[in-house]
């Protein structure tokens, strides 16, 4: 702002200078025409153009400056004094412009402040743009007494050490049983209410029919070997429709080789803005290691943005368990592991990222390898004293046996401080994406709405790309893949994570009798956090997290009633929209 001032007075001054140049001169340089060439306009003429004559040049040696100023002006010629104020007058323009950018007084046309708020909503919108509508129609306006609205704790330190002040306690149940969104669900399953236009019948779902359902052992003909790992196994049961079946016992299997079997080897792996470990055991199996940073109370810094937050290796445990208990079952099995830092990294790699290792000022073993962020002394991950807590994936199928399809996603927010995305200032984008293939027929745009609803209810706002196995096409399920930055904000409901939902107002009937199971009966909290007692380096989640889930759910339930209402009576909500 004080530069903008500063501009501002340069401004002024300037103008003032310019006025006085020339009114100054012109009025002096009259009086002097009329003084000196009283005679005829044609000795004038010759006369005005030449040059002082010495005694004129002595006499303007004791002339003050300002003289000697004026009388260097007028003895300009013409066109010089002319490029003069035409060099001045440009350099006036270019310092107006500036300041009209800055300031946006419009002068320059350019409305879009640089700094200002950028306005949501296009031209066409009229303030009716995604978000607006959204908590307007959504949650502001929402007359269901169940604390759906967007909650927002300050209060609670972003980086507290009271883990363990919050105590697990079961929340009182919801007023509102949806009994509504339940009459649909119970509708469809006589085989009726099968035209809502919301809510997608299970004999419209691909994910439910399953005309098909191949694994990639069978797609690629592989057989296994006797000797064959859990995670071979499990690899090669990958089916065109889930990662792993309900009830897979491997699952287990998987979860335990990787918590207890030796480390063998770690590398860091490419690629990537934030340091992960590739993990070898015994017998070819794999996993992905993201390591601990920080306590599980410790919240994303209020000024990061979603694309500048750290890691949390606990999200990535929480949000497999999440992602299993909701029936999706699209994330690769994670679990805990605590390691010596010795014994199981730094004697078990090398290259280059065992010069990155030292001893910190408080006696601890820390690293910090090579990456693109946080992979500095200032962010370095450090053991205490060498052992450090860790998740670990269980690893995809190499791409020599299922390669992968990386997918942009259609609601990937701008990563700039700014810019903002498309679906961000168009209330209709679903209607460009669902006519837009793989958008436009089969699972793929109710995969989305799946995703949204897990990422709104962990506020995973970092979905840029999401990925699929390309054997099976375009009708197989979506990976959920790197749920790294969930689980950051335990007092913040982030609305936007949801616009998938909001927008396209579609939403798969199995996902929804899921979600109402939870109003209805143990909530998601005591769910997840029972799935996550048998994880070694329990408990996972911080408890204002896990709280946080049952507010969610209800949020979303909420949402998605209001899309059911505006389905039925699309004039009278329209006409709401505005009120
Ligand atoms: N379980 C896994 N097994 C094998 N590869 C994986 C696994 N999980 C993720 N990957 C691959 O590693 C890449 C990077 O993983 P991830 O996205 O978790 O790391 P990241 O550092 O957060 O990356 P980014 O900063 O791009 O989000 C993914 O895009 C994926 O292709
Ligand atoms: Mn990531």
């Amino acid at each position: 702002m004080r530069y903008f001032q500063f501009c501002l007075v340069l401004l002024c001054r300037n103008i003032g200078a310019v006025i006085y140049f020339f009114c100054g001169v012109s009025g002096w340089a009259r009086a002097r025409w009329r003084r000196r060439c009283g005679g005829g306009a044609a000795t004038c003429a010759r006369d005005c153009k030449r040059s002082p004559t010495p005694e004129e040049h002595a006499r303007s040696q004791h002339a003050p400056r300002r003289t000697i100023a004026r009388y260097t002006m007028l003895n300009m010629k013409l066109k010089e004094r002319l490029a003069l104020a035409i060099s001045a007058s440009l350099i006036l323009f270019t310092l107006m412009l500036v300041v009209d950018l800055q300031m946006d007084y419009g002068i320059s046309g350019h409305r879009v402040p640089l700094h200002g708020r950028v306005r949501i909503g296009d031209v066409e919108d009229k303030g009716r743009s995604a978000y607006i509508e959204f908590r307007k129609r959504f949650l502001q306006k929402s007359n269901s007494s169940n604390g759906s609205r967007e909650y927002e704790q300050s209060a609670q330190a972003e980086t507290s050490g009271l883990a363990t002040d919050v105590e697990p306690r079961t929340p009182a149940p919801p007023a509102d049983k949806f009994d509504d969104l339940q009459q649909i669900l119970f509708a469809q399953l006589q085989g009726s209410a099968f035209d809502n236009a919301v809510v997608i019948p299970p004999h419209r779902d691909l994910n439910v029919l399953r005309p098909e359902n191949p694994t990639i052992g069978e797609m690629e003909d592989l057989e296994l070997s006797v000797n064959a790992s859990n995670l071979e196994k499990f690899q090669l049961k990958i089916a065109q429709h889930e990662l792993y079946e309900d009830g897979e016992i491997l699952v287990e299997a998987i979860l335990k080789d990787m918590a207890t079997l030796p480390v063998l080897h770690a590398e860091q792996k490419e690629g990537g803005t934030q340091l992960k470990l590739i993990i070898d055991y015994p017998n070819g199996v794999q996993a992905l290691f993201k390591p601990m940073r920080f306590a599980r109370d410790v919240q994303t810094l209020p000024n990061h943005f979603y694309f500048s937050d750290y890691e949390r290796h606990n999200a990535e445990i929480a949000a497999f368990h999440l992602d299993r208990i909701l029936g999706f079952r699209r994330a690769m099995p994670v679990v805990g592991r605590v390691l010596n830092m010795t014994t199981e990294i730094y004697d078990v790699t090398e290259g280059d990222i065992l010069k990155t290792f030292f001893v910190s000022p408080a006696n601890n073993f820390c690293f910090h390898g090579k990456c693109s962020y946080y992979c500095d002394t200032g962010h370095a991950i450090c053991g205490n004293p060498d052992m450090l807590e860790g998740s670990f994936a269980a690893f995809l199928p190499s791409s020599d046996v299922a390669e992968r399809k990386v997918w942009r996603h259609p609601w990937r927010r701008s990563y700039h401080k700014r810019r903002k995305a498309q679906w961000e200032l168009q209330s209709d984008y679903c209607d460009t994406v669902r006519t837009t293939p793989p958008y436009d027929s089969g699972r793929r745009l109710l995969d989305l709405m799946d995703m949204s609803i897990f990422d709104f209810l962990t506020g995973n706002m970092d979905r840029h790309h999401y990925e699929t196995f390309k054997m099976f096409g375009n009708e197989t399920f979506t990976l959920h893949l790197d749920q790294g930055r969930a689980f950051g904000k335990a007092f913040h409901d982030e609305l936007s994570i949801l616009a998938p939902l909001l927008q396209c107002c579609v939403v798969r009937h199995t996902t929804l009798a899921t979600l109402l199971k939870f109003v209805n009966g143990v909530p998601l909290s005591g769910t997840l956090r029972e799935s996550m007692k048998i994880d070694p380096v329990s408990p996972i989640l911080w408890e204002p997290h896990l709280q946080a889930l049952d507010r969610r759910v209800v949020i979303v339930l909420d949402a998605i009633r209001k899309c059911v209402e505006k389905a039925n009576n699309p004039l009278q909500n329209e006409i709401n929209d505005f009120v």
